[in-house]
């Protein structure tokens, strides 16, 4: 092929999933079958317990109604890749300026060397150092991440050339040592050496955490610790901090080879507690302000604090999108998956984010954009600015005409404390039509689903070699918290003036609306889950049966959808390169999460709706105790804490344990017809025993501290005999 053909050969490629007949074909049987239920149950409502088994249709109707609604992402999912080498041919010397946004909150929750590999992986991008500016937000306002930056920023001379040199995957020092071994990369000497520096940064800073207080001999080191002299400085009560580590025009750090490095600057917001900080949508705004006084990159990339780099290309990936010449112009954001490399092999309280990456997201890329998931992802910054889109106007992304500010640092640093205090919002945009939304846990759902309504199109990019890599929940109750977080938000989301069809209608897809409420309806979840826990198996040892016989044909709808809806979650748990036993975990958690934190997530609405209490946002552990990281490595669960949802967990199986005993006491003893009416139900309650085994485990059997705490234990118990006794009539 000619030169002058290859200049127009597209960034990307898109690609339809395959074998989507035969999956078309299974769902319309699927949905033949799950009709014929709701038909039998119509039809055939019993003289007695005729609530009980109105309840139960009722979530069925849900649950097919929710059936339904997911159908919209399998329908016709595309993959994307990119063809980095044409970027490289044609764009190498113009690529645009980046901005990467870094957020952290809390020193302890956060802790600083975890941040600073995030830092430093980010800092050693394949991009042109003069282009790449990095930005980490300190909502704790800590002196100690601001010392772990200041040495990370000395670290950075050592690290970003090695990186380089070497072309070394992951950029993250600690992962990188712990997954390479000097002898095996042929560069033994300077291995050692820079992992040696590595080790003794990371001690510094370690003690400084443990100390939690910065020494006399630190703060000496650098003028920006007198940023904390105000008495009394709080986390919650401060002024603005602004401090350039490395860029303006006098402090240009230079690497050990001469090179210059990325620029690199400590922001922590002011707040005071008479104003609302609106959490990280807030962080962000102060950060997209504080970048335009500084670099102004039309480029902006976002990661939470533990998302790690994993691919240096990642920036390349993502311009291959925005730059394509036929649809780059279109498309607002390039969202990449969030990935964990904290992950045990069957991924004990975190399945669902592997096929949520790998089946959801396509899905919703077809349908006209992956949402915005808040970490890793792409913006054009004047679309987060409010811009909307029209086929006339394009922006070009290009490095010729954009630079840094080379003003001095500190009246750099000056003009960014003015946009980064608490009035400079007031009577503006910000929070609205400008920058990340206010008011919502899921700032970023409904900061992605604002910009799809304003005419843009967004990409979901899945490279093999995953672009970030994360920090996962290592314990149930952290897990279940931050689930409690993102459902009661998606919910919020779509009882508020942005539920995507109304807010979207006539902006948006229709599939695109559905898509978004495959995650907005999560926490209605909870309540027909909640029914079908507790009502078949109540009915199952009163003697009443809910299900067709099992020589009944009306047995089979009931069969065929309760084994395939299974059957098919395992193969997509499979086809996402989980396991079994990941499959069986997943199945769990989300039996746990429907029942506990989406309840919570769904009540929290509910009060929230009649006036009762606000949303606020609790930040994940990133850290966690020696003993229970022992446990997660074995992948024993967790459960050592006091907390009520744990009430919740335990009492569930353990009424369907007793509700089984009782159950099959009565099939033994009355016989093969009461076998045959009950079969289904005792089939139910075997089976949620059975997947909850590890928290029956957890009552009865462990010792160690894991265990349930006996308040919860003596609680659960209470509760589970006390449905177990709820009269039926
Ligand atoms: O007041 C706050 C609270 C949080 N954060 C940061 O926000 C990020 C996300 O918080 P985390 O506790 O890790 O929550 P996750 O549930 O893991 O985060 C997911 O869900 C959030 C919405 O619920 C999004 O904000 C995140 O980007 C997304 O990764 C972290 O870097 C925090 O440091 C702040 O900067 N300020
Ligand atoms: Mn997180």
């Amino acid at each position: 092929m000619g030169n002058g053909n290859e200049d127009m050969l597209p960034l990307y490629e898109t690609v339809k999933t395959r074998g989507r007949f035969v999956y078309r074909i299974f769902a319309v049987t699927f949905f033949g079958a799950v009709l014929l239920i709701l038909y039998h149950r119509l039809t055939h409502v019993p003289q007695g317990a005729k609530w009980l088994w109105i309840g139960i249709f009722l979530s069925e109707t849900w649950f097919a109604f929710y059936w339904v609604v997911n159908q919209t992402l399998r329908w016709s999912p595309v993959h994307r890749h990119t063809f980095k080498e044409r970027l490289y041919k044609r764009y190498e010397k113009e690529l645009p300026g980046v901005d990467i946004f870094v957020c952290t909150a809390d020193p302890y929750k956060e802790p600083p060397m975890l941040v600073m590999g995030t830092v430093l992986s980010l800092m050693a991008y394949d991009y042109s150092p003069h282009k790449l500016s990095v930005y980490l937000s300190d909502d704790g306002a800590s002196d100690l991440t601001f010392y772990a930056l200041l040495e990370a920023s000395k670290f950075a001379k050592h690290w970003v050339p090695f990186c380089k040199k070497f072309d070394i995957e992951p950029r993250a020092p600690k992962r990188f040592f712990s997954i390479s071994n000097s002898s095996m990369d042929h560069h033994s000497e300077e291995w050692t050496t820079i992992k040696k520096m590595f080790e003794e940064m990371e001690e510094r800073v370690e003690t400084a955490v443990k100390l939690g207080r910065i020494t006399e001999d630190i703060r000496s080191q650098h003028k920006g610790f007198l940023e904390w002299d105000k008495k009394p400085f709080t986390s919650r009560d401060h002024p603005p901090i602004v401090q350039i580590l490395i860029g303006g025009g006098d402090l240009k750090e230079l690497d050990r080879d001469g090179v210059p490095l990325p620029t690199l600057v400590y922001l922590a917001r002011e707040k005071t507690p008479e104003r609302p900080h609106n959490f990280k949508a807030g962080a962000m705004n102060a950060l997209i302000r504080v970048s335009s006084v500084i670099s102004n990159a039309p480029i902006i990339l976002n990661v939470d604090c533990d998302m790690q780099s994993n691919n240096s290309k990642s920036v390349r990936d993502a311009l291959c999108f925005l730059m394509d010449e036929e649809t780059g112009h279109h498309i607002a954001f390039v969202q990449f998956p969030q990935s964990f490399s904290n992950l045990t092999r069957n991924e004990l309280y975190d399945g669902f984010m592997r096929v949520i990456s790998a089946v959801n997201m396509p899905g919703l890329d077809s349908q006209g954009g992956a949402p915005y998931i808040g970490s890793g992802c792409f913006h054009r910054r004047s679309i987060l600015g409010g811009r909307k889109f029209s086929e006339g106007s394009r922006e070009y992304l290009s490095g010729k005409n954009w630079g840094k500010n080379e003003e001095e640092a500190w009246t750099l640093e000056e003009r960014s404390k003015d946009v980064a205090t608490c009035t400079y919002e007031l009577g503006t945009e910000w929070g609205m039509e400008m920058g990340l939304k206010y008011g919502c846990p899921v700032e970023d759902i409904i900061t992605g689903l604002s910009i799809h309504c304003r005419g843009w199109r967004s990409v979901y990019c899945n490279p093999s070699r995953e672009a970030f890599m994360g920090v996962t929940s290592t314990t149930l109750a952290d897990a279940l918290v931050q689930q409690k977080r993102w459902s009661e938000g998606d919910l919020q989301v779509i009882l508020s003036q942005y539920c995507p069809f109304i807010y979207g209608f006539g902006k948006i897809k229709m599939g695109q609306m559905i898509g978004y409420s495959t995650f907005c309806l999560w926490a209605a979840n909870s309540l027909p889950t909640w029914c079908y826990a507790i009502v078949p198996s109540l009915c199952l040892f009163n003697g009443i049966p809910l299900y067709p016989k099992v020589t009944s044909p009306w047995c089979m709808p009931y069969a065929f959808v309760a084994f395939s809806a299974y059957g098919y979650s395992l193969y997509e748990m499979l086809w996402s390169k989980g396991t079994v036993k990941c499959w069986i975990n997943d199945e769990r958690m989300w039996m746990i999460k429907r029942v506990s934190s989406f309840l919570f997530g769904f009540m929290d609405n509910i009060f929230r709706l009649v006036g009762l209490g606000k949303s606020g946002f609790e930040i994940s552990n990133k850290a966690s105790d020696e003993d229970a990281m022992r446990r997660y490595e074995q992948e024993i669960m967790e459960f050592g804490v006091a907390s009520p949802m744990f009430v919740i967990v335990a009492t569930l199986p353990l009424f369907n344990l007793i509700a089984f005993a009782l159950g099959l006491k009565r099939v033994i003893t009355q016989g093969s017809s009461a076998l045959d009416s009950l079969m289904a139900q005792l089939i139910l309650s075997g089976f949620i025993v059975s997947i909850c085994f590890p928290i029956l485990e957890a009552l009865f059997i462990r010792r160690d501290k894991g265990r349930f705490p006996a308040s919860v234990s003596c609680i659960s118990i209470v509760s589970a005999m006390l449905i177990t006794c709820i009269p039926i009539f």
